[in-house]
């Protein structure tokens, strides 16, 4: 378990990584921080492009860059967009994402206010694929 000022903080940080956005097309920015095991933070943005279907969320910049950094066991996840009114998930693709790295990890939907929900793999993503399914295990 980890502490409630550190959900603080990874709420905090994922809310300055949403002002990072590069969205120039949907003008909808999101931000994302990853509390890793050893008690690091690493956020990420969406990052959109000219050909559209080549941005990547907020979320995914976040574990492709907590996992170049030598990160792999995660704590949690805050997540957060311009939406005010209600807690919103991330996208089918990065919850396939966070499932790589397994299911016991809080995800925390973050909004504008820094009000908060706790969720989880398991309830966004349930009968998911994961790599137990696989024979090998990916290394
Ligand atoms: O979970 C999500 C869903 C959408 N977006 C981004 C992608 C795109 O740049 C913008 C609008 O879909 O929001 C994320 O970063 N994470
Ligand atoms: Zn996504």
């Amino acid at each position: 378990m980890f502490m409630s000022h550190q959900v603080a903080e990874l709420v905090a940080k994922c809310l300055q990584a949403r002002d990072m956005a590069y969205c120039p097309y949907s003008q909808f920015p999101v931000g994302a921080a990853i509390l890793t095991s050893g008690g690091a933070i690493i956020t990420g943005c969406n990052v959109e492009n000219a050909s559209y279907g080549l941005t990547v969320c907020a979320e995914r910049t976040a574990i492709q860059r907590a996992v170049a950094e030598g990160h792999r066991s995660f704590t949690a996840i805050a997540v957060t967009c311009d939406i005010k009114d209600s807690f919103v998930g991330p996208c089918g693709a990065c919850r396939q994402v966070l499932m790589e790295f397994g299911t016991e990890w809080d995800i925390y939907l973050t909004k504008p206010d820094g009000s908060y929900k706790k969720t989880s793999l398991r309830e966004l993503l349930p009968l998911a694929f994961s790599p137990a399914h696989l024979a090998e295990d990916g290394n």
